[in-house]
């Protein structure tokens, strides 16, 4: 019984890493991807996108769907004030085991709460189980079929306000079709898509940032 994938990339990141430092573990994680073998993470370049967007929203709440090794975790994490919160989702128990190792390793814990379980049961909980008013910033990187359910759930359960952004992840590449029509033609959300490549590849791939008007 062989180790898995991210298994592998929890070892490169306690054998490379430095304790302690989340960019060391973010560039630690991309070196392992892009050279020795490729995992679906944000990856770097896609990753600056998304730390703009971190540092121009600055959100107190926000919801990660998908935390898989816990590499945009940290990345995110890294770039929020302490009192800031990140809550992130995981179905998969054994990246959820990994990736609880690559946050503590980063020294992020403290700012985030990692829950596993689908998002189906969990969205309708965030409000009783962990005292969510809104999200100001939701990063969806989760199963592609998911983006446009669980944003309608986000909706109905009234986890979004006016101004929450949500910055989905491989609108492209593996895409989502579905979600991009709904975003794209909803009169309640202005979109805006960030033209890039897959991770670690030279596949065309992208962010969509989508603003909710309420
Ligand atoms: O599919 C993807 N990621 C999602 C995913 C995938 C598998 C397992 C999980 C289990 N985690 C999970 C599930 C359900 C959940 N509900 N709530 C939380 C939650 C968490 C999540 C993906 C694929 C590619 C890709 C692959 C191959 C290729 F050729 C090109 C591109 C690139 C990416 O950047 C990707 O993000
Ligand atoms: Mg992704």
């Amino acid at each position: 019984t062989g180790s898995t994938r991210p298994e592998r990339i929890l070892a490169a990141v306690q054998r490379k890493a430095t304790k302690g430092d989340a960019r060391s573990v973010v560039n630690t994680i991309d070196q392992y991807c892009r050279y020795q073998e490729w995992a679906m993470n944000v990856g770097d370049e896609k990753g600056a996108i998304l730390d703009s967007i971190v540092c121009e929203v600055k959100p107190s709440v926000m919801l990660e769907l998908g935390t898989y090794c816990g590499y945009s975790t940290v990345r995110i994490a890294s770039m929020l004030p302490p009192n800031a919160r990140l809550l992130t989702l995981e179905f998969n128990p054994a990246y959820a085991a990994v990736a609880r190792q690559v946050i503590a390793w980063a020294g992020v814990e403290d700012k985030v709460v990692l829950i596993e379980g689908p998002s189906g049961d969990w969205i309708p909980k965030m409000k009783e189980e962990f005292g969510v008013t809104s999200f100001d910033l939701v990063f969806l990187d989760h199963w592609k079929d998911r983006y446009l359910p669980d944003t309608k759930l986000m909706e109905e359960c009234g986890l979004l306000r006016t101004g929450s952004i949500l910055l989905a992840d491989n609108v492209i590449c593996p895409g989502t079709p579905e979600y991009l029509e709904y975003v794209r033609g909803s009169p309640r959300y202005e979109s805006k898509y960030f033209r890039s490549h897959l991770e670690y590849t030279r596949v065309e791939d992208g962010l969509e940032k989508s603003v909710f008007l309420g």
